[in-house]
């Protein structure tokens, strides 16, 4: 995941590595993602979770804090079974905020 010779500062949260511009530039970028596998047996259902994620993560973020017990994280990464893991795992405690969603009564 973190192959420098496939990332450029590998270890840097750059989030704006994956804008759409970006990804389109190099057709073969698509291959150093592989989130969702590939070819054939890729997953089919990517286009729904790429929807669904924006709200999921949004949501995670507007409606809890996270409170860890880990001063500084260690994004060291080990292989368990098939997939990488983090070698330390980082317990995240989700802590209820009051949430502006309008509710209807
Ligand atoms: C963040 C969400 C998701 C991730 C990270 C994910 C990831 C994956 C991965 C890595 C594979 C294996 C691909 C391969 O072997 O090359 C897979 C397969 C599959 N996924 Fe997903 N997936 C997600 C969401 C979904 C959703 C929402 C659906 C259905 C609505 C779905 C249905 C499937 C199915 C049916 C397969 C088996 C495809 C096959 O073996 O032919 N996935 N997924």
């Amino acid at each position: 995941m973190r192959d420098p010779n496939n990332w450029e500062d590998p270890d840097e949260f750059k989030p704006e590595r994956f804008l759409r511009e970006q990804r389109d530039e190099i057709r073969e970028q698509v291959l150093k993602y592989l989130s969702f596998g590939s070819g054939r047996r890729g997953c089919p259902g990517s286009n729904l979770a790429y929807i669904f994620l924006g709200t999921a993560i949004g949501m995670m973020i507007q409606c809890f804090d996270w409170r860890t017990e880990e001063v500084k994280v260690n994004l060291e990464e080990t292989l368990s079974g098939m997939v990488l893991t983090m070698a330390h795992p980082l317990k995240c405690i989700p802590v209820p905020r009051i949430c502006s969603f309008p509710v209807h009564h």
